[in-house]
Parts: structure tokens; C-alpha cells; sequence
């Protein structure tokens, strides 16, 4: 595993060589053994853990590995050519979201066992290799969002669910061109370009040439001050342009036609064609699978835009899968949602795996967060009690604070969320947040921060501000800011600490946080101040929290978190959506 860093030690944390007892590499982050007390190993789940460099050569020598998932990381370079050795009897391959770039290996199609294959999002180029078609024991084949060019091979899709959407260079398969026709308009679009470019050439050269005419009678014209008379050149030059604007405009039409589609046209459309692009990420048979046919047992919260599923892929992947009740109500929450979402990667922030649009349904799939929502931790209702501890709340505090400042000031699109509650807050299965619903979101155009939307942003910033100190001051109290009368302004932070201990959830009284709870209380009163501008700036507050908390809990360099572009018509684009 030499090959791939680790930058925020997910793996050095449990990989640790210096145990050589039977059984030892069972208990590393993201291993599955055959048995515990043996170091054979089935399964390495690595998704998500901001892994870098080159793939794990290393692996040939995990010889029983059937699955491996490297998805959602920031793995680049080839495929190896040989994958089929290093991985002989992998039945479920996930390299999905990463960097991979070159040819799909035919050697792929030698892992016998495969049963699985999935490498969408990444920068794979070429062809797929067509002996896929006569693999056996493949059934779902993935390959969306790559840069595959060629025929899709022949396959039996009675047998295998194959994506390869926004693949721009692919032919043949169903609902695609076909290749001759493919090839015809690849030439067609070719010829047209080449046509264009020439009609240009001749337009400019005649520009410049009536252009020059036209100054040199002006100069002269100028030079013996006579009366302006009928020029024959002015009128030709005119008319000549006029008769080339006139020709040209179907063949500018044409060009235009074959645009992708999303750059033809704007407006609401563009959530349609946004979902378009996304369409095969997800298919509706693979997410109807996962969640037992949208079963009510697999239901686990009703929000304002439909119901969300708990889904399984087979790999045992879980999802939380958004089925929309009717998208058209909630078009604008759910454009954001997806242009945000899709666009940025921060461990703090819920993952968007895809979309699906299908049958007139309308899916949002995204990582499941198995623990659920903060506000259901903090206000529990069921008769069991849901406590969290002390440092526990304070991860969720600084994740939130992270995500918050790393949206508003690092990330190029600042980014203002506008819901923050306890609401929106999910929580994974080692407690680690992840904000969610964007929704209401704005964000600034990178290439254009004028003063207007400068001040708003910074306006909404402060809103944010405000809200991360209610959830922070919910966090320590379990009540939220309308339970809590006055706290802020009757607590004294140098004297009688009696009102605050009266506030603070009985859970954390006695164990010795005092100091700590009382510093976060602070945070949290200067971020709820009155007066917008008193309240300090996201990063600030982050700051503030990571000088106290930090070193304890990890300090995350977050530059390395992404936000790819943005397709931004314009900055009052975030106005008016
Ligand atoms: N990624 C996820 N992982 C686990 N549970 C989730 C996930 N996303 C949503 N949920 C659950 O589904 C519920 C409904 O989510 P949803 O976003 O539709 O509504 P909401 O959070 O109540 O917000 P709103 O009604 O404003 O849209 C959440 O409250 C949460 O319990």
C-alpha cells in the first residue's frame, strides 16, 4: 500500500505492522477478514477517506481478496494493465469518484469472478473493451462520467445493467447514436467547424479590406475637406456583411443544435438537463433493489420535498435515497442542492452520489449517515435514552464549524448554507457531522465578486454565524434558543457560574468539562449577538474552536477538500434562483 497516502490518517490510526499476532490486520480500518483470527483478507472498504497517489500494486499480495472499494478518493494515474493478477478473484470492483485516468485494461475482463464493476467519475479515456459483453459473471458494469469514446460492446442487457452516461465519445449502445451516424456527425460537426472557420476568414479578410478602403476615402475626404458623397465601397462593405450575416445564421443555427444541450439553453431548464447528465449514475431497478421497493420499513424521515430511504447496494454500500414527491414544487432547492453538492467534497459536508430520473421519479441518492440527524440525538423522543458524550459533542461542534468556514471563505465559490440547525446536521457512524440540505443555499460566482453580491454574501454569512452558535448553545444544553431564555445575555462568564450549570444537560455535569463547556457556551454567545457585525466571521469562530479543541480531536488541513466549477450562468444567478 506504498502507493497511496493517507492524508488525514484514517488508515495510520488502526494499520499498524508492528502486531504480528494471527488476526491483526482484521482489526485495520476498512479490512474484513474470512475469519477474525485469520489474516486472510475479503473484503477492503477504503470509500472516502481522502486517499491519494497511485493504485495499491501491493494488493496481489492480499491473494483472497473478493472485494475491493477504493471509491469516492483522490486516487490517479492507470488502471494496471495486469489488474487481472493482482486482483484474480475480486467479484466486486468500486473505483469510483477518483482520478483514474487511461485506457479501461481488457485484463479487467480475465478477473473471472467479477461481478461487479464500477468506475464512474473518473477520467478513464478509450474504449471499453468489448470482451466485457462476453464476461460471464458480470452484472452490473458502471462507467458513467468518464471520457470513453467508441462502441458500446454488444451486450445482453437482460443479464447485466450497464451505465456509461456523459461518456461524450460513445456510440451503438441504447438510447445512444449510432456509431456510423455517430461517425457522420462527428464529420458533419467537423465540416461545419471547418466551414465556419473559413466563412470567418473571408469575413474578416473583407473587413479588413472595406475597412481599409473605407479609411483611406475618409482620410482622404478628410484631407480635402469635401463634402461627404455617396460611397460606393461603404455600401458594398454594408451590404456584403449583411448578405454573410444573413447566410450564416442557419449554419449558426446549426452549430448551435449541435451543442450539448446544455449549452443551448437556460433558465429552469437547466434542472432537467442537469438531472439528464446524471441520469445513468443511478438506475431506478439498482435503487428499487437497494431499498426493498421503497418499502415503508426501509423509510427513515419525511422531509418537505418526499421521503428518504434507507437503501443496501449489494456490496453492502448504504444509501439514503430522497424520493421526490413532486420535484416540479421544489425545483429550485433541488437544483441547488445538486449544483452544490455535486461540485464540492468536504468530509464535513454530506455526500450527493447521484441522481436518478426515471419513470417521472425524481431520486437523490447520498451517502447514509447511519447515526441520523444531531436534533434527534439532542431532543430525543423515544423512551431510550440517546446520549452523547462530551467530546462527541464537541467533534460534531467542529465538523460544523469546519464545514461552515471551509463553504464561506476557502472554498472558490463561497458559499452561504442559510438552514443550519440540528436539523441538518447528520451524523455517521463514528459521530463525524455532515451538514446537509443546501437548499437554501446561495453561492458567489468565482469570476465575478462584485460589491453587490460581496455584500450580501456577507450579510447571509453572518446569518450563518448566528445559526452555528444556536446549534452550538443547543449542543450544550439540548434545548434549542427559544427554550433557552436570555442564557447569552443574564450568563456571567467571570463570575456566578450558576445560570450556566442550570442550562448545561445534566449528562455533562460532573465530569469534569466544566472549563470546557463554559468556553464553548462563549463561542457560542458571541456568534448569537444582536447586531450582525458584533458576531464574528465564520473562520474566526473555527479558529477560535480548533485553538481550543484541535490538537485533541485532529486539526484538519482543509485545503485539500474540492470544489470543482461550477457551471455559473451569473452572479445574479444566486438572486433569482
Ligand atoms: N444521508 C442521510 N443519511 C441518513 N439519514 C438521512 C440522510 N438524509 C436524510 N436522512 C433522514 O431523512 C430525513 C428526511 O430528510 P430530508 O432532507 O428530506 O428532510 P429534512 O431534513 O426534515 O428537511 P426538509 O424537510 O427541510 O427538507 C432526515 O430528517 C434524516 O432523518
Amino acid at each position: 500500500m506504498e502507493s497511496l497516502e493517507d492524508p488525514y490518517n484514517y488508515l495510520a490510526s488502526t494499520w499498524n505492522f508492528n502486531n504480528n499476532t494471527e488476526g491483526f490486520i482484521c482489526k485495520f480500518n476498512g479490512v474484513e477478514c474470512w475469519h477474525p483470527d485469520e489474516n486472510r483478507v475479503l473484503n477492503l472498504k477504503l470509500s472516502n477517506m481522502g486517499l491519494k497517489g497511485e493504485f495499491p500494486r501491493g494488493l496481489r499480495n492480499c491473494s483472497s481478496l473478493t472485494g475491493l472499494d477504493l471509491s469516492v478518493n483522490q486516487i490517479r494515474g492507470p488502471i494496471p494493465s495486469d489488474i487481472s493478477n493482482i486482483l484474480t478473484y475480486a467479484t466486486s470492483l468500486d473505483l469510483s469518484s477518483n482520478k483514474f485516468s487511461g485506457d479501461i485494461p481488457t485484463s479487467l475482463a480475465n478477473c473471472t469472478y467479477l461481478n461487479r464493476l464500477k468506475l464512474d467519475d473518473n477520467m478513464l479515456s478509450g474504449e471499453i473493451p468489448p470482451e466485457f459483453a462476453w464476461h460471464m459473471r458480470l452484472r452490473t458494469l458502471s462507467l458513467t462520467n468518464n471520457e470513453l469514446s467508441g462502441p458500446v460492446p454488444n451486450f445482453n442487457y437482460s443479464s447485466v445493467s450497464v451505465s456509461y452516461g456523459n461518456n461524450r465519445g460513445l456510440c451503438g449502445g441504447p438510447s445512444l447514436l449510432p456509431c456510423s451516424s455517430h461517425k457522420h456527425l462527428h464529420l458533419h460537426l467537423h465540416l461545419t467547424f471547418k466551414v465556419a472557420l473559413l466563412l470567418a476568414f473571408l469575413l474578416s479578410f473583407l473587413c479588413v479590406l472595406v475597412y481599409t478602403m473605407c479609411c483611406r476615402s475618409s482620410s482622404r475626404t478628410r484631407t480635402r475637406m469635401k463634402p461627404a458623397k455617396f460611397n460606393h465601397q461603404d455600401y458594398t462593405f454594408k451590404y456584403v456583411c449583411s448578405l454573410i450575416r444573413w447566410k450564416m445564421r442557419p449554419l449558426v443555427y446549426y452549430i448551435r443544435q449541435l451543442l450539448p444541450l446544455h449549452l443551448q439553453l437556460n433558465g429552469t431548464q437547466q434542472i432537467a438537463l442537469i438531472m439528464e447528465r446524471l441520469t445513468s449514475t443511478m438506475n431506478l431497478e439498482e435503487l428499487n433493489d437497494a431499498t426493498e421497493s421503497f418499502s415503508i420499513d426501509n423509510a427513515i424521515g419525511v422531509g418537505k420535498m418526499g421521503i428518504t430511504y434507507e437503501g443496501v447496494l449489494s456490496n453492502g454500500f448504504h444509501l439514503a435515497v430522497k424520493r421526490l414527491s413532486d420535484p416540479q414544487l421544489f425545483e429550485r432547492q433541488v437544483l441547488l442542492e445538486i449544483r452544490i453538492l455535486r461540485n464540492i467534497q468536504h468530509r464535513n459536508i454530506v455526500p450527493l452520489l447521484g441522481f436518478c430520473v426515471e419513470n417521472n421519479e425524481r431520486i437523490l441518492v447520498y451517502q447514509y449517515a447511519s447515526n441520523g440527524r444531531l436534533s434527534k440525538w439532542l431532543h430525543p423522543v423515544e423512551a431510550e435514552p440517546m446520549i452523547l458524550t462530551w467530546p462527541q459533542r464537541i467533534k460534531i461542534a467542529l465538523g460544523v464549524a469546519r464545514a461552515l468556514s471551509w463553504l464561506h471563505h476557502t472554498c472558490n465559490l463561497h458559499i452561504v448554507h442559510l438552514n443550519v440547525s440540528s436539523e441538518c446536521v447528520l451524523l455517521d457512524e463514528i459521530f463525524e457531522p455532515k451538514l446537509s440540505n443546501f437548499g437554501e443555499a446561495k453561492f458567489m460566482n468565482p469570476n465575478k465578486h462584485d460589491d453587490l453580491g460581496m455584500s450580501f454574501y456577507v450579510e447571509d454569512g453572518k446569518k450563518d454565524v448566528y445559526d452555528l452558535g444556536s446549534v452550538l448553545l443547543e449542543l450544550v444544553t439540548g434545548k434549542t434558543l427559544k427554550e433557552l431564555v436570555c442564557l447569552c445575555d443574564n450568563a456571567d462568564f467571570s463570575g456566578d457560574p450558576s445560570i450556566i450549570y442550570d442550562a448545561v444537560d445534566k449528562s455533562l455535569i460532573g465530569k469534569g468539562f466544566e472549563n470546557e463547556v463554559f468556553t464553548l457556551i462563549k463561542v457560542a454567545c458571541e456568534c448569537i449577538q444582536a447586531i450582525p457585525d458584533e458576531r464574528p466571521t465564520m473562520l474566526q469562530v473555527y479558529n477560535n474552536m480548533s485553538n481550543v479543541w484541535g490538537e485533541r480531536h485532529g486539526v484538519i488541513d482543509d485545503s485539500d477538500m474540492l470544489a470543482t466549477g461550477l457551471e455559473i450562468v451569473s452572479a445574479t444567478e444566486i438572486v433569482e434562483l
